[in-house]
């Protein structure tokens, strides 16, 4: 396999993606893209980056699986700005002796998440590596002039929300990592774990939720949760200069984390707080907002739970046990430098 014919390979299916998405004046095969840009926005930019042994194992994760939460874990951070994605470029590095059929299925993943959310890739690098795969990918994102949702905006007074079930993809990520048995072998799962292993597997970036927040005009902060809900509520709180109180009871835990934390002995709060990877939205609403907002979502079927609120007598992250205690958090979560 030589370089030129492998990103010919991996991308000829450009030509298969369909009108919905934003198009190119000039397309993979120059030196650079080019894309026309609506006056009146503005640009939004991230990366992320996904490495084998570190952010997925062959037990945890199929290739299909890699590429998919690869770009869906980039689309949550345009999605974390109230914004809508629109390019992507892909930074590709594996070993020389990796098999094809590998990379096909990566790229299988990739596309299928960038189509599914409207994402063109407009290209990439392909590079050898002598170590494990890495797959970076940069996003490209638009929104309405000066209407980002940032960290620092929330209120004292604003109300605490999260979208879905934060906790599963830990969750799923612990079972995954008990069976030891490559992903790709494993068939249909039983339940309760297949809801699970999917938020681990699988994300599902919240553009849409994020967009009927900026549209409702009652958000306050937001941010994406990719290392836990302790790490994303400490960031909005110090960006802000505020606390962020949150109640235990009122943190969502779905029934099928419930059930797989009380068979593996574990806390459901330990992973909410401290698991990550789950690409759900963390924010703060305004409180005339709150009963507008939750109808809306609970319209559109999308699960959002009032957790906490903002307060402007400390600062930092506490939580409200069950028993009525109030505890300091610490910033908890995955942290790539910890030993
Ligand atoms: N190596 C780097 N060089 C320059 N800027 C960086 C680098 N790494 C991170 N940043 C910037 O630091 C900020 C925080 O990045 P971080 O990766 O923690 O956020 P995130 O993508 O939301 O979190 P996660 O990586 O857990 O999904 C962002 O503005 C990001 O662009
Ligand atoms: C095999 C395996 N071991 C551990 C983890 C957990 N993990 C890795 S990176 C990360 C935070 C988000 O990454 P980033 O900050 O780079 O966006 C988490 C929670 C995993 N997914 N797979
Ligand atoms: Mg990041
Ligand atoms: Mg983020
Ligand atoms: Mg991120």
């Amino acid at each position: 396999m030589d370089e030129f014919a492998l990103i010919r390979r991996l991308t000829e299916r450009r030509t298969r993606t369909g009108a919905a998405l934003p198009p190119l004046a000039v397309g993979i095969g120059d030196d650079a893209a080019v894309a026309d840009w609506p006056s009146g926005s503005q640009i939004v930019m991230s990366c992320d980056t996904m490495v084998q042994e570190v952010h997925f194992k062959r037990v945890t994760m199929k290739d299909s699986d890699v590429g998919y939460k690869a770009m869906a874990s980039n689309i949550s951070d345009i999605a974390a700005m109230g914004a809508i994605p629109r390019y992507a470029l892909l930074s590709l590095s594996a070993p020389k002796n990796v098999p094809v059929s590998r990379l096909d299925n990566l790229y299988e993943g990739l596309y299928e998440c960038a189509e599914q959310f409207g994402v063109t890739v407009a290209g990439g690098d392909t590079t050898s590596t002598p170590g494990e795969i890495v797959l970076a990918v940069t996003i490209i994102g638009e929104i309405e002039q000066g209407r980002a949702l940032v960290r620092s905006s929330a209120r004292p007074g604003d109300a605490v929300f999260v979208t879905g079930y934060p906790g599963c993809s830990a969750a799923g990520l612990h079972y995954l990592l008990g069976r030891q048995q490559a992903a790709d072998s494993i068939g249909e799962l039983t339940q309760p774990y297949r809801f699970l292993v999917q938020a681990h597997q699988r994300p599902q970036p919240q553009v849409k939720a994020a967009r009927m927040l900026l549209q409702s005009g009652f958000a306050g902060a937001l941010n994406d949760v990719s290392d836990g809900v302790a790490s994303e509520a400490a960031e909005i709180a110090e960006a802000s200069g505020v606390g962020l109180l949150l109640e235990e009871g009122r943190l969502p835990v779905h029934p099928d984390l419930a059930e797989y934390a009380r068979l593996a002995s574990r806390e459901p709060l330990d992973w909410i707080l401290g698991g990550g990877e789950d690409y759900q939205l963390l924010g703060t609403v305004r409180p005339e907002g709150v009963n507008e907002l939750a109808a809306l979502f609970s319209r559109h079927g999308i699960p959002l739970a009032i957790v906490g609120e903002v307060s402007e007598r400390f600062t930092g992250v506490r939580l409200l046990r069950r028993s009525g205690a109030i505890e300091p958090v610490d910033k908890r979560g995955y942290n790539h430098f910890d030993n």
